[in-house]
Parts: structure tokens; sequence; C-alpha cells
């Protein structure tokens, strides 16, 4: 299991927001960082880190500048994307599995709040043989992914590969950010982590809808997300005052909250730069010293590409906030990843497959080891 972070506690953040009084429905003024090629924990580091964190509590997001590979192999990916989405519905259609979540989903099939999005997806999650262990001991959602092509393939999995070292050293520099000792506090917890992305196309806006996904924050950890030049991303920073749910629990989802308020920024896009903010593992972990940063996506006149990465804890994590060791409020990121799927997807022949084959009842065996490895780690009463 991944998790022995030996984490420190956090002093020296407190919660910071922006000041609203004259920005309503602004374009957000975003930074934009270049990232190391390698994180060492130096002073330039530290300094590089304390300042993403305070755009994420003024802002919550900031951009990361791609080198010219990067860049390049987005652009790849793009390509082989909208190859994919060209196709005839009944093929893509084919693309899925009952082992996994990976594979299509149809414009229209995936509900924000009760409405219908109207981007067709394919999600891609960890690609693993019938032979892995996990597969064959019948983790949910485990399993290999359903590509529509070899091209596809190569070309995600090469992105996908260099966002994740991204993600990593951003793991490390937030870490820093934080005032925490160790460098890789973070990073550990995301170790051989549940990372997965979603490749959408949004149609162009029609006289019937311009709705293209309604506003939620997602479900991880750290959130890295590509757009082509077509815009319609918005996001919302934090807010004096403003109750943030706690999207893990059952009670407090965060889908459609804020809608059709004010205070939304518009993510202008800019060339060659990803998108970065905190998901609600960030929210769990940080005690609220962080937030999931909603966000929403509007259609325009042109239809629009983009890829959201999520990089995720471990699947067997426990994630549970690290300045309050007494905290009741702690997630299996496994059992909540499969609950979020099963919530998002409950006609779907995987969720279908893993209630008539008890996969939950495995994940209920894989989360009381997991509490019991964390509760050994971290010298605690096991609850
Ligand atoms: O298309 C985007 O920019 C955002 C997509 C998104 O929010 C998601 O897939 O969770
Ligand atoms: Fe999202």
């Amino acid at each position: 299991m991944a998790g022995d972070s030996n984490i420190a506690p956090v002093s020296t953040v407190t919660p910071r927001a922006a000041d609203w009084s004259n920005r309503l429905n602004r374009i957000a003024n975003l930074k934009t960082f270049h990232i190391p090629p390698v994180v060492v924990g130096n002073a330039a580091d530290i300094k590089l880190g304390k300042s993403m964190v305070l755009e994420w509590q003024t802002e919550g997001m900031f951009q990361v500048a791609c080198t010219p590979d990067v860049y390049t192999s987005s652009q790849l990916a793009f390509e082989a994307s909208r190859e994919f989405f060209a196709r005839p519905t009944s093929e893509k259609l084919s693309y899925v599995s009952d082992l996994t979540f990976a594979g299509y989903i149809a414009s229209g099939e995936e509900l924000t709040a009760g409405e219908a999005d109207s981007s067709e997806i394919f999600t891609l999650v960890k690609d693993l043989p019938l032979t892995d262990k996990r597969v064959q001991d019948g983790w949910p959602g485990h399993g290999p992914v359903p590509w529509p092509s070899s091209t596809f393939k190569e070309a995600l999995q090469k992105y996908l590969r260099e966002l994740g070292s991204i993600g990593d050293r951003l793991l490390q520099l937030i870490s820093l950010g934080l005032g925490l000792q160790n460098l890789n506090a973070l990073k550990s917890i995301a170790n051989d982590g549940w990372h997965h992305a979603r490749v959408l196309r949004y149609p162009p806006t029609s006289s019937q809808s311009s709705r293209g996904t309604g506003s939620h924050t997602d479900y991880g950890f750290l959130v890295i997300i590509t757009q082509d030049d077509a815009g319609g991303l918005s996001i919302r920073p934090p807010i004096n005052g403003e109750i943030r749910n706690r999207n893990w629990l059952p009670s407090e989802s965060s889908d459609g909250m804020y809608e059709d308020s004010e205070e939304w920024n518009y993510v202008k896009p800019v060339r060659s730069t990803l998108v970065v903010f905190p998901g609600d593992m960030f929210q769990l972990l940080t005690d609220g010293t962080l937030l999931s940063t909603p966000h929403k996506v509007h259609l325009t006149q042109k239809e629009r590409y983009s890829l959201a990465y999520f990089h995720e804890p471990n699947f067997q994590q426990i994630i549970k906030p690290f300045n309050n060791a007494d905290s009741m409020d702690f997630v299996h990121y496994g059992e909540h990843v499969t609950n979020m799927f099963l919530r998002g997807y409950p006609e779907r022949i995987t969720s279908k497959r893993i209630n008539h084959e008890n996969r939950m009842d495995t994940l209920v065996k894989l989360k009381t080891k997991s509490i019991s490895n964390f509760a050994r780690m971290h010298n605690v009463r096991n609850r």
C-alpha cells in the first residue's frame, strides 16, 4: 500500500479567498508556472510551491507551461481523439468493457445534477492485463482498456505518461508549498496511483442547448486539463464565507452547485499551457486549507476538444486530514472512486457486473486491510 508518507502537520497556511468586490464574471488573470525537470526541494522549489498554493487559495487554479515535447504529445493525442470521435456512433459505442469504466460515453449519457451533459467522452484508466493479480482477484474497475486503435493507444499512453511525470512533480512542489517536511509526502500517496483521464469532445452550441458540462468538482487528487483553442471552461475560485460541500460524502454532492450564480472565472485558452486545480481529495487531506475547485463548461460556436487528466492516490490509499489525526472524516480512495463511478454510471455494464458479482464485498475486504495498515503505520487507534 502507498502512503508511508511521514506527513508532518501543516502550520503556516491559512485559507485565503479572492476579493470579489469588483470582479464579477471576469476573465481569469492566471499565472503560468514553469516546473523544473526535477524537484529537489531547494529554495527555488519552495518559493515555486508556495506561489502555487497561494494561486489555488486565491484563484482556485494555475497554469503550467508545457515543454515543446509535451505540447507535441498533446497535439498528437488531440489528433487521435479527433479521429476516434469522427467514427460512427454505433462503432464508438462498441468500445466499452464490463471490467473497467474505461471506454466510450455518448453525448447525453452522463448527467450532472440530473441534467444531461453534451460532451462525448472516452475514459482511460490504468490499462491492466487479465493476468494482473488485481484483475484476477476481482478488484472493481480493474481490467484492460478497450482501445479503439493502436494509434490512439500509443498517442494517449505517451501523453498520459508525460502528464504523470508533471503530476508527480506538482505534488512535490505542493508538498513544499504547504510546508510539509517530506518533499515526497503527497507524491507517495500517489505511488502507483489510480491515475485516469477523460478525452472529451463538445459539439458546437445549438438552439437546444449551450450546456457542455454542468458545475461539479472532480473527486480525486490533482486535476490537469488540456484544452484546445475553442474555450468554454469556467472555474469558481474560493469565495469568502461560501459553503463548499464535501463531495466525497453521499449527502453532500457538489454537482450543480452555484451553477447559475455569478463569480465564475472564464479560463481563456492559452496555447501550450495546462490548467491545474485541486480535486476533492486535496480538500479532505488538507481539511479545507485547499478547496476542490468547482468548474463547468459551456458550448461555443466551435466544436471543442479537451483532455481532463486526474493524478490520483493509490487505489488502496486511506485519505484522512493530515493535520487532524482524530478526524472521523476519511475515505478509502478505491471505495470512494468506485462509488463515484457507480453514481455516475448506474446503468453501465461495468456497474452491473460489479453488483452481479458482489465485487463491492471484495472492496470491503481491501478497505479493511488498508485501514489496519494505515492504523499500524500512523500508530493510531484502529476505528
Ligand atoms: O472539458 C473540460 O475542460 C473539463 C472537463 C471536466 O470537467 C471533466 O471531465 O471532469
Ligand atoms: Fe471535471
